[in-house]
């Protein structure tokens, strides 16, 4: 799976330690795992599981203790921006205003304002801040402020983003109304996007593909398609089903540790 000639980013035998301490110290061990054009996968893991730390790795954030990271089917050797990156906490800076933020990595670039102008219009008004573009953070709801760092990360066209629990601070009702927003971002633009989360919910109604990582060290333990119209829905029975699974993967870190559960069962589903 992970030698996909096609992938955008894929990650092979892929481990951390952040000690010398092999067996005391090692937070990922063996993931491998690809995403291709158009993809969305979320990992789903416990807290303190290591899913920053892959999210960092895969982003050339963090230096890999084994095995490797392919960006287009090249070593990666550091961030890059045609990787983008959301974080739990937004973090935009809080003396610009919402269109300076957004077209802040133009102007890194060196481009002047007149060319980049319009593309930060057009996000602007894609993540709908529009009465917002003169506003400073300090003047901005929670959710507010994670569409502006989506839209920040976006505007450059990455060929991939990654989501660091981009929704964990924001009220559910907030965190739905994003979900949303991000689904259709994603049908829009095929930006291929991979998202960690801890909430069951949240990784099977975002994803395409589903992967688990088990507890210390972290490896992949689970891995199912969520793909099926099924799987949109929060109170389908199949929905339901496959989150009480998960929820007792996670709980005893174990793929099998739910003794209920029959993949066959729903296997048409899964096969869309
Ligand atoms: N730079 C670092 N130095 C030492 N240990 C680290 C470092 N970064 C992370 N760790 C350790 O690695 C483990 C995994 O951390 P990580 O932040 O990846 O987990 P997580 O699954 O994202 O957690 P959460 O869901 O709570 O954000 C933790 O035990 C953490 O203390």
């Amino acid at each position: 799976m992970s030698q996909v000639p096609s992938a955008v980013l894929s990650c092979h035998n892929l481990g951390k330690s952040f000690g010398r301490d092999r067996r005391r110290d090692t937070v990922l061990a063996d993931i491998n795992l690809s995403l291709q054009q158009g993809d969305f996968v979320t990992i789903l893991g416990q807290s303190g599981g290591g899913k920053s730390t892959l999210l960092k790795l895969m982003g050339g954030f963090l230096a890999p203790s084994s095995g490797s990271v392919s960006f287009h089917g090249q070593p990666l050797k550091g961030i890059t921006p045609k990787i983008g990156m959301v974080f739990q906490e937004h973090s935009l800076y809080p003396w610009m205003t919402v269109e300076q933020n957004i077209g802040f990595g133009f102007k890194v670039r060196g481009e002047l304002p007149q060319s980049y102008r319009n593309r930060v219009q057009n996000m602007i008004e894609q993540v709908e801040l529009d009465d917002a573009r003169k506003r400073y953070p300090h003047q901005l709801s929670g959710g507010m402020k994670q569409r502006v760092a989506i839209a920040r990360s976006l505007v450059v066209k990455p060929d991939v983003l990654l989501l660091d629990e981009p929704f964990s601070a924001l009220d559910v009702q907030l965190r739905r109304q994003l979900q949303a927003f991000l689904l259709a971002i994603w049908r829009e633009t095929s930006t291929p996007m991979l998202l960690v989360t801890h909430n069951v919910e949240e990784a099977i109604l975002l994803g395409q593909r589903l992967i688990v990582v088990g507890d210390r060290p972290g490896q992949i333990i689970a891995e199912v398609s969520t793909a099926a119209a099924e799987f949109r829905g929060r109170y389908h029975p199949k929905f339901l089903k496959l989150q009480r699974h998960l929820e007792s993967v996670l709980e005893y870190n174990s793929a099998t540790a739910d003794l209920e559960y029959h993949p066959e069962e729903t296997a048409s589903a899964w096969q869309n």
